[in-house]
């Protein structure tokens, strides 16, 4: 089993480069099955979900091949002739929900186990269903696998009662194929779905207004291969601002879209941070500890709750009290605990963390729980005075591209080891 064992105390000083955004290349790879044709997707983040969601298109019979030196995936999705997900592959990640969108637009029909993905509240998919049927699928859960099937898809006005990204980009998905157009009210406005929408554009679709919260797709007959590049990943930039933060230090957060980060950005700001916006990238200066501050999980252009655990590893140390209220997965404070082994401050209620910020904290043997789990114990590892040690960092390595390399070039003592 792999663990990190950071020494704390050191400041961040240089730049670092951010990969390509995660929450976008998993629904951009099962995506490309919709035209049946080559794709090739550049500036892929080289992470677990990545190489996971190749090995599937794989296994439903697609050729695939990824370079992971170039974060390119060439993707041949002709060969598929069914899409049909067992538990034992669908368990892997959430995002294996996007094959039903996918391959009910291309086969009229899916079948795949309910998702996987972290542990971090329940995941419903009934706005998912919700679309599929308005599009004139049948939808039924047996034996744990959802079932698709539609004799013929045709376009619906569907509102959905919660905004939800994976609903969203789900009904794009199958909507781009059917007959007439799709009005998706209340949709999520997430840079991932915008993402998404602009991949199913260069192949043949016809998706406006992704990035409002009315979408419309005209459904299309024929769709065709692209080449198409994922935008860079804001949750990996907003972790690094909030390294840079925690650790008092000046880095350069480069190859982003300041646009997509502002919600961090101002919450820096409110803290005291000094931060700079220079084209593509950001830079952050740090003076001490930062002030306390409020923080309430959002849709976007909202605080994104992928952010949470991070920034709340961050406020153990701020001047002050803060109240951090998670409104989007209610299991999102799994980390808390372990920051507490750290000696942390913090009271949770139902979905509002009471944070009370202490001098500094000290490194402890703790645990991730989950992706985000994991980054919080590595800001709140920087931060402490000593070693801490985190184990399963296997979650971490679901959404971060080589973090140990890229802190390492940032001055961090942060090295990876292997326990028999
Ligand atoms: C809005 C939001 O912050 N979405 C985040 C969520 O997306 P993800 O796609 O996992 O979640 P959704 O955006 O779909 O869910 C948002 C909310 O809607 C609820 N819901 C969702 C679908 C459904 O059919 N029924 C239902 O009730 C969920 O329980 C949740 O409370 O996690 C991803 C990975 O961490 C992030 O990239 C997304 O930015
Ligand atoms: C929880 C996350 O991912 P997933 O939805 O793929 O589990 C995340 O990106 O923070």
């Amino acid at each position: 089993m792999e663990k990190f064992v950071i020494e704390g105390g050191h400041q961040l000083k240089g730049k670092v480069s951010i990969s390509g955004f995660k929450n976008a290349a998993v629904a951009i790879i099962p995506a490309a099955i919709v035209a049946g044709d080559k794709c090739t997707i550049e500036n892929l983040p080289n992470i677990k979900d990545v190489e996971v969601l190749g090995e599937i298109l794989q296994e439903l019979g697609a050729d695939v091949a990824f370079d992971s030196q170039l974060k390119t995936m060439h993707i041949d999705s002709s060969k598929i002739q069914e899409c049909y997900a067992p538990y034992e592959m669908a368990k892997k990640l959430r995002a294996s929900y996007y094959l039903l969108g996918a391959a009910l637009g291309r086969f009229k029909k899916a079948r795949v186990a309910y998702p996987g993905g972290c542990d971090i509240g329940t995941r419903p998919i009934d706005q998912h269903i919700k679309g599929f049927e308005a599009l004139g699928a049948k939808v039924n859960i047996d034996h744990g696998i959802v079932h698709v099937e539609a004799d013929e898809l045709v376009g619906a006005e569907i509102y959905l009662d919660v905004v939800s990204v994976g609903a969203t980009i789900n009904i794009m998905l199958a909507a781009c194929r059917a007959k007439g157009t799709t009005i998706i009210d209340n949709a999520a406005k997430e840079p991932h779905v915008v993402d998404v929408a602009n991949f199913l554009n260069s192949m043949g679709a016809d998706i406006r207004g992704a990035g409002t919260d009315v979408i419309k797709i005209h459904g299309v007959d024929e769709m065709r291969g692209c080449t198409y590049s994922v935008i860079p990943d804001q949750i990996e930039a907003g972790t690094f601002m909030i390294i840079a933060a925690a650790t008092g230090g000046d880095v350069v957060v480069d190859n982003v879209i300041p646009k997509h980060l502002d919600p961090i950005t101002a919450k820096l700001r409110e803290m005291g941070l000094e931060i700079e916006e220079n084209g593509e990238s950001i830079r952050i200066m740090g003076n001490g500890r930062p002030k306390k501050c409020n923080i309430k999980t959002l849709v976007y252009p909202g605080f994104p709750t992928d952010l949470q655990q991070p920034m709340s590893a961050l406020l153990t140390q701020a001047i002050g009290t803060s109240i951090v209220t998670e409104t989007i997965y209610e299991g999102r404070f799994k980390h808390v605990d372990e920051l507490k082994r750290m000696g942390a401050k913090i009271k949770v209620e139902g979905r509002v963390a009471v944070i009370e910020g202490i001098e500094r904290l000290s490194g402890a043997a703790v645990s991730a729980t989950d992706l985000r789990a994991g980054a919080a114990l590595i800001v709140a590892g920087l931060m402490a005075e000593g070693f801490t040690e985190i184990e399963n960092i296997h979650y971490i390595d679901r959404g971060y591209e080589n973090i140990e390399q890229k802190l390492v070039s940032l001055g961090a003592k942060i090295s990876r080891s292997i326990e028999i």
